[in-house]
């Protein structure tokens, strides 16, 4: 097997007035270009996947299939009755009867044909369709279930790529590809055996050119695949640049950027186009080549065939009977040399989805887990240790005795290990030495949806979902009432805002939520955290600053957010956390002083300032 990866963006030769490469600037990560040789296994585990639709339609294909093959091998053979017994019989006697049963039937063979061929695209569009639904279906599934260091590993986009382009490019094989292939072979088989019974030394001879034909057909169209999916890449480039360019428009703008900018896509477009022009030269010495080698297929049967029928072992007859099944011959042969290209995309796509379908997720739950039940909130991290990645601990041994209703502010400096301490809480990755315990239960031990579900998490950057703000309310608890839901937003101080919207809770808000202000954002997701009511709470508290009414709002809402629950708040403003119970002030991945904010400004240590450093800056 041969992977030939194109290097990570070809260099583009731009440097701006200040000397610096612009391709340094832009570095998108591209897709491989697929080179591989077939792989037999990965193919079957593909097909299982038509299993449950095989009994039941496969046959059905299968003989509209045939059906459709043997009506159209019988035409010619038809035609070549025709010209030898009606139009000009070697006896002379012509026969107009016979003639007409003949184009008679001829029709009725064309009909079946076509209804044949209906009924066939009916069946294989329903299988294939079936079958993107069940593995579309059961990739998202799977990435659903993966754990973050999984999502760590791979950008958004190429997560995105493989279930909307390698499941559309599988959908292609599925619906045409399988069964062209099947026709293909059976035409292919059909034709050569009429071909060596009508004449087999004028088969032999017209089938010389076939491997010739099938090697161009295979190889070229190999080369001019490879073509076309550099120009895929490029253009994908372009349309990364572009998302970029779009999403990062107000800081472009800001820095004023735009000239380089421009600059680079230029110089991407012209890279672009130069592919395109390439793939397209190619593809239009495809087609010649392929009438030169039937054309001297052709002029080998005319050749010989009029020998043959000077030599009597031919008819008129015949030799044209035999033109046209050699005239069908080149497309079936033509194509299996496309559907082998196709079938090395759809292996390489394939290869793609398997590869996530089989990531096992880290976080899962043990054989025998138990769920975790209703819990008090007693939370102990045990010296625990973790790394992200292998030799760079971001945890150095954390020892921490929360009680229920507690709650814990984390402070530090950027990178001091805040979030990994919630990301362990919450079991989005596992700890590498120690344990967490809540209420006594290892996290380890116990069902991960149990647990998540007894934690409410605020992230610092607020998720919102394209929906209603009663929908993204919700998320918190689907089962809420209406009532739920507004009596979280009053208690959170979310409602006045909500009420003064256009369509008030019915307001759609876009993707992120663009329309929300980060204040605003940030009540919505106090009331899904109080809607669900856990009884942990974590809260990484946004960095951006707000104003000073949104800002009171918020502490008030936090209030009543965190009345009775045990909660972790990963402060970046210290004025939000003075009345915490505990703050524990992190540094490199150790706990380095922990007390109420009294205690701690009494000591003079680096939560004093942090503090005294945060006061200056106001
Ligand atoms: N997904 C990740 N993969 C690898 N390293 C990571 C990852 N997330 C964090 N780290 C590293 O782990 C260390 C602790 O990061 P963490 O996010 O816990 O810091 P933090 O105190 O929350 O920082 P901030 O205040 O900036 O949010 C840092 O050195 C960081 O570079």
């Amino acid at each position: 097997m041969k992977t030939e990866a194109l290097p990570v963006n070809n260099p583009v030769k731009t440097k701006d007035f200040k000397g610096t490469k612009i391709e340094d600037r832009f570095v998108y990560q591209d897709d491989e270009i697929i080179d591989k040789a077939f792989d037999w296994k990965q193919f079957r585990r593909l097909f299982t996947y038509m299993k449950p639709y095989a009994k039941q339609l496969l046959p059905l294909v299968g003989l509209m299939t045939i059906l459709g093959t043997v009506t159209k091998l019988t035409v010619p053979y038809l035609t070549s009755l025709a010209i030898d017994k009606a139009i000009a019989p070697a006896d002379g006697n012509t026969s107009l009867t016979l003639l007409y049963s003949l184009t008679a039937a001829v029709v009725i063979l064309y009909l079946v044909q076509w209804a044949a061929s209906v009924y066939r695209i009916k069946y294989t569009n329903i299988i294939g369709q079936k079958v993107i639904y069940d593995l579309r279906s059961d990739l998202f599934k799977h990435i659903q279930k993966l754990s973050f260091n999984f999502f760590d590993k791979r950008p958004a986009g190429s997560v995105l790529v493989r279930v909307t382009n390698d499941v559309n490019s599988l959908q292609e094989l599925f619906t045409n590809g399988v069964v062209n292939l099947m026709i293909d072979c059976v035409q292919l088989l059909g034709i050569v055996v009429i071909l060596l019974l009508i004449n087999w030394k004028l088969g032999l001879a017209v089938m010389v050119t076939v491997p010739i034909m099938f090697i161009i057909s295979t190889k070229l169209r190999q080369r001019i695949r490879i073509a076309w999916q550099d120009v895929r890449m490029k253009n994908s480039r372009i349309n990364s640049h572009l998302n970029e360019s779009i999403q990062g428009i107000r800081v472009t703008q800001a820095y004023t950027q735009e000239q380089q900018n421009m600059r680079y896509f230029d110089s991407m477009n012209l890279t672009s186009k130069k592919s395109w022009d390439k793939a397209s030269a190619m593809n239009q010495a495809f087609g010649p080549m392929i009438e030169i080698t039937g054309g001297i297929g052709t002029f080998i049967l005319f050749v010989m065939g009029v020998y043959l029928i000077q030599s009597g072992e031919l008819t008129i007859g015949l030799l044209v009977a035999f033109s046209n099944y050699v005239g069908n011959f080149w497309d079936p042969i033509n194509r299996l040399g496309q559907m082998y290209n196709q079938l090395l995309v759809a292996m390489a796509s394939s290869e793609r989805i398997f590869e996530f379908i089989d990531e096992e997720p880290r976080i899962a739950d043990k054989p025998g887990a138990k769920p975790l039940p209703a819990i008090t909130g007693n939370i102990q991290f045990k010296n625990v240790v973790f790394e992200y990645e292998k030799g760079r601990p971001a945890l150095k041994g954390i020892d921490l005795d929360v009680r229920q209703g507690q709650s814990i502010a984390l402070v530090g400096h950027t990178g001091s290990g805040k979030s990994t301490i919630i990301n362990l809480l919450s079991r989005f990755y596992d700890t590498t030495g120690g344990s967490v315990l809540i209420d006594g239960y290892d996290i380890r031990d116990i069902t991960v949806r149990s647990l998540r579900s007894q934690i409410g998490i605020v992230l610092q950057d607020t998720f919102i979902f394209s929906g209603t703000i009663r929908e993204n309310i919700r998320f918190g608890r689907l089962e809420a009432t209406n009532q739920e839901i507004e009596e979280a937003a009053k208690a959170v101080n979310a409602h006045d805002f909500i009420t003064k919207l256009p369509n008030g809770y019915d307001t759609q808000v876009e993707e992120r939520g663009n329309v929300l202000s980060m204040g605003q954002r940030q009540l919505l997701s106090f009331a899904r955290a109080l809607l669900a009511n856990p009884r942990i709470l974590i809260l990484d508290e946004a960095t951006a600053s707000i104003d000073t009414e949104t800002e009171l709002k918020i502490q008030e809402a936090l209030k009543v957010l965190l009345k009775g629950r045990t909660s972790f708040i990963v402060a970046h403003r210290l004025s939000t956390i003075r009345s915490a119970d505990n703050i524990v002030v992190l540094d490199h991945g150790e706990i380095k002083e922990s007390g109420t904010h009294q205690e701690l400004m009494n000591r003079k240590g680096i939560y004093c300032g942090l503090v005294e450093a945060q006061f200056r800056y106001l």
